[in-house]
């Protein structure tokens, strides 16, 4: 996890992540503290070889634009990008175009190499990593995307609380694991709260892990229940 904090969180960078599949790494998200969280690391952002964005907030897609030029001038080379379709021309038009066009620059195309993909659809995006994006519910008006990877581990987007779908991707779809957005205190309006979380069976708190927490975590630890916390700079096999 490059990061696992709130969009406002100070002690916690952006809730962002690196999918390692073979010898190849994707970026799920690329906050403002992305590029900041990888030099911590010690991994040059030229290793990245593909970026997936969930929804167009700044502490999700905030470092596309650094990405973009580093990318471009200088390594050289242009990553892959899967985006949902919906999304392409937002990200373009509304986020990223002000900073990156110029001349003999015009589109998202001559900084990556974009591959759009469909929500609901499965599909392979690296040798051994499958993502199925699933429209979910966060700001109004606003399209965001969570992911089903390799068909069972559930990575959220910023999302409002929906039960409906955490117990049909566990009854249904056999997901072992759900890394989930979580607000700590509520209201939540735009997030999930802990409160929300808590309320689920067993059967599904078990398999729940905290992300996108703000800077008050450390209190409520030892108070989620079974639901553990995903740690920044920390990484986990499935
Ligand atoms: O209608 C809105 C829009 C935004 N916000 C806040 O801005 C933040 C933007 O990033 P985020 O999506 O991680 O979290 C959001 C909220 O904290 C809000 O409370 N209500
Ligand atoms: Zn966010
Ligand atoms: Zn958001």
């Amino acid at each position: 996890m490059l990061g696992t904090g709130s969009a406002f969180a100070k002690t916690y960078l952006n809730t962002n992540a690196l999918l390692y599949a073979n010898q190849q790494t994707l970026l799920l998200d690329c906050g403002v503290t992305a590029s900041q969280s990888l030099y911590r690391l010690g991994k040059p952002i030229e290793e990245i070889d593909a970026v997936l964005i969930s929804h167009i907030h700044a502490d999700h897609v905030g470092g596309m634009e650094e990405l973009a030029f580093q990318m471009k001038f200088v390594y050289g080379r242009k990553p892959l990008l899967f985006i949902p379709e919906p999304l392409a021309k937002p990200l373009w038009e509304s986020s990223l175009k002000g900073g990156l066009l110029q001349d003999e620059c015009a589109s998202l195309d001559d900084y990556f190499d974009v591959r759009l993909i469909q929500p609901g659809t499965r599909t392979e995006l690296l040798p051994g990593l499958a993502v199925e994006p699933i429209q979910t519910a966060h700001i109004p008006g606003k399209n965001s995307y969570s992911y089903l990877i390799n068909d069972t581990f559930f990575y959220s987007a910023d999302l409002v609380f929906n039960p409906e779908l955490l117990r049909g991707l566990v009854e249904e779809r056999g997901c072992t694991t759900i890394f989930h957005d979580c607000q700590l205190k509520p209201p939540g309006v735009v997030h999930t709260t802990l409160e929300e979380l808590m309320s689920l069976p067993a059967s599904i708190q078990e398999r729940i892990w905290l992300m996108h927490y703000d800077d008050t975590k450390p209190q409520f630890e030892g108070k989620t229940g079974v639901m553990r916390f995903v740690e920044q700079h920390e990484r986990y096999r499935f």
